[in-house]
């Protein structure tokens, strides 16, 4: 299936699935063309900032509040908020892959948080998860009341069917999906991904300040789905998460209505060997800031609620330097997963799929073997390949689930990764 995509991150798209639906120059008029129902869909407040409003206006076939009743759904392994997680030591924490769950699950049942922070009723915090599915969800939705969710595919392939059109994404792409909108997925057989959660501000693209008005991702390589519509009736089963609860409804047609849209509130997805790489070309290992995709600020400037940040193959060519990450303590939180390859700072013990911890103001950095080979490697222009790691940086503490610190493949030895660092100093 080749899919259609619109081009442009935060732009006003217009898109019908059959022409002639859009109203013009308005947005609610008397009788939707068609026999639709206009509804929009709100994804910052009426008076947010122009910069900042987003809002999509839906002509489709019923309104979403044609749904019934929910009932209450118990799904264990999705948790929320700082609360719904476990004491955190202050060492560093890592996992290997953990073992796909057995039968068959689908991106919803699939799910398995591993660490958290925040609040979703106070709309702060970001939760990662990571989803084992192998079973496509059929009539099935999910609606998100609790924050968007950045899709970091690890491996298979990921078809996601939104009430705005379809958007496929394979590892090395990454797919975001607007808080509040109905999504169903796909997969060809067993696919795993890393998920981030967003209670807060939505993702945006960062500022570029001095980098100017080119590079890091740019904004015409988001891609957002065109209209599309499905045509099968019969029963389908909503699942919403609201308030860090999950329940259940059954309507009696399928939430994929929408005949047409317009507006800056999409889904949409992002290759990231798309993302053009600034790094040191005298000496010195810089901030990972510059790998930034997206941000979700909190209230205070420059300290996010979330960063999302890749580090992409790139070329290291610096002059006297220690290249790999420094050894540090960082106020922020960081949560690091690896897609494919291998990350510079671990190239053993941190596999695809896994993923490590290091809270705020936990020491982390180069493992014993990476600062050994680093500390007396050739400075010959060096290129970091076929590898993509990825980190989720948040100002709140994460708090690990107990399916983490118990069943989620945890690596109790992790902190010998360090334990090889001699005292070499040598008095003069
Ligand atoms: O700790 C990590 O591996 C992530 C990281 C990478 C980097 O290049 C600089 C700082 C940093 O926290
Ligand atoms: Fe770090």
């Amino acid at each position: 299936m080749t899919l259609a995509y619109l081009t442009g991150f935060g732009n006003q798209f217009a898109t019908e699935a059959v022409p002639g639906t859009l109203p013009v120059g308005r947005n609610s008029p008397q009788r939707v063309a068609h026999g639709l129902y206009a509804e929009l869909l709100s994804g910052s407040a009426f008076t947010a900032p122009r910069a900042e409003n987003r809002r999509t206006w839906m002509y489709r076939r019923q309104p979403s509040v044609v749904v019934g009743g929910y009932e209450a759904l118990d799904l264990p392994f999705w948790r929320t908020g700082a609360a719904a997680g476990v004491d955190v030591p202050p060492d560093p924490l890592r996992w290997h892959p953990a073992a796909a769950p057995e039968g068959e699950v689908d991106f919803i049942d699939g799910l398995r948080t591993l660490v958290l922070n925040g609040d979703a009723d106070a709309q702060t915090g970001v939760a990662a998860h990571v989803v084992f599915a192998n079973h496509s969800m059929d009539r099935r939705a999910l609606v998100n009341a609790d924050g968007e969710m950045l899709v970091v595919p690890q491996s298979g392939r990921f078809t996601f069917t939104t009430e705005l059109g379809v958007l496929q994404a394979e590892p090395g792409q990454v797919v975001l999906l607007p808080r509040g909108l109905a999504f169903k997925v796909a997969v060809d057989g067993p696919s795993t991904a890393y998920v981030c959660e967003n209670h807060g501000a939505p993702f945006r693209l960062p500022e570029l300040g001095p980098i100017g008005s080119n590079g890091l991702a740019n904004p015409r390589d988001f891609e957002h789905p065109v209209a599309t519509f499905e045509d099968t009736p019969g029963p389908y089963e909503i699942v919403k998460k609201t308030g860090g609860l999950f329940w259940r409804a059954t309507q009696g047609h399928t939430p994929f209505d929408v005949v047409a849209w317009h507006g800056n509130l999409a889904p949409c997805r992002y290759d990231t060997r798309h993302f053009m790489v600034i790094g040191s070309i005298s000496f010195d290992h810089p901030d990972p800031s510059i790998f930034t995709v997206l941000t979700s600020p909190s209230d205070t400037p420059g300290v996010a609620n979330c960063d999302f940040v890749i580090f992409p193959p790139r070329w290291l060519v610096a002059e006297d330097s220690f290249r790999p990450p420094w050894y540090h303590r960082n106020v922020m939180s960081e949560f690091m997963g690896l897609v494919y390859g291998q990350y510079d700072a671990k190239p053993e013990g941190f596999r695809p799929g896994g993923a490590s911890l290091h809270n705020s103001m936990v020491p982390h950095g180069p493992d014993t073997e990476a600062f050994t080979k680093a500390s007396s490697a050739p400075l010959a222009p060096h290129k970091l390949d076929a590898t993509l790691a990825f980190m989720f940086e948040s100002r709140w503490r994460f708090k690990p689930t107990a399916w983490a610190m118990r069943d989620g493949a945890r690596d109790a030895r992790y902190a010998e990764c360090w334990s090889g660092l001699a005292d070499n100093f040598k008095r003069p």
